[in-house]
């Protein structure tokens, strides 16, 4: 049995055509159904439903032998423990730092709110910025505009949400895109299960 990890959501949205490429549809639907295992046509193809942020502790414990993750998600949690082997290119959107429209430069000492607590750390201490990082679980958009913080660190696609707070986008930190993990024992147990899937991914994805 091969067990591949996916968050409900636009990473499942999007993964679900690779999957159903490669012969892979799920029995039930997670919009639908409570369950957090799916069956697929594939007898030896399960899905685990998870969170986001939860992709890599499952894949690098091997409660499931591969999965779907943001980079973002893969950046803050540390992907030393995992294969990375192939970029699926979706759920694309950029990390960036945000302040209010109107927010003077930066400098001295900012605070900066975030989930990203790691990769903001990391960031601000590369381009020689004091940051103190607040660590938030979502609305962080919210946080410049009830003076938590001076700015934001978080995902970009439209800039819809930054628009609707009152805030502009800033500095790229980094390009995101959903990645394929595989888990290091089973790319060696389960070899050529593993390797077809990735081969047919790659496949599909050339054809974009
Ligand atoms: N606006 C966006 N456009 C494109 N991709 C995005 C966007 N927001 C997030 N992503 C990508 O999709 C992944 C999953 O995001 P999603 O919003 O489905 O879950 P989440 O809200 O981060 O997690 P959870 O619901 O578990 O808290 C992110 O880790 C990121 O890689
Ligand atoms: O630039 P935009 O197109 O507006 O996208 C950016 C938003 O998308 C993500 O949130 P999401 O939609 O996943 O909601 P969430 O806060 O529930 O994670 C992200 O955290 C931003 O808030």
């Amino acid at each position: 049995m091969l067990t591949i990890a996916v968050s409900k959501g636009r990473i499942y949205e999007d993964a679900l055509p690779l999957l159903e490429e490669a012969g892979i549809t799920p029995i039930d639907d997670p919009k639908k159904s409570r369950k957090l295992i799916l069956r697929t046509s594939r007898d030896d193809v399960q899905l685990v439903i998870i969170r986001a942020t939860d992709v890599p502790t499952f894949v690098e414990y091997g409660a499931a032998d591969m999965g779907i993750a943001g980079k973002d998600v893969l950046l803050e949690h540390g992907a030393e423990n995992l294969y990375e082997p192939l970029d699926l290119g979706i759920a694309a959107c950029r990390l960036m730092t945000a302040t209010p429209v109107d927010a003077a430069e930066l400098s001295g000492r900012i605070r900066v709110a975030t989930k990203y607590v790691k990769t903001a750390q990391r960031y601000f201490a590369d381009i020689g910025v004091q940051a103190e990082i607040i660590k938030l679980y979502g609305s962080m958009e919210l946080a410049p505009l009830v003076g938590l913080a001076d700015c934001i660190v978080d995902l970009v696609d439209t800039g819809n949400t930054l628009k609707a707070n009152g805030l502009e986008a800033r500095e790229l930190i980094t390009h995101i895109t959903s990645r394929l993990v595989v888990n290091k024992a089973a790319m060696k147990m389960k070899h050529q299960a593993i390797q077809s899937l990735l081969d047919q991914f790659e496949i599909t994805l050339a054809k974009r």
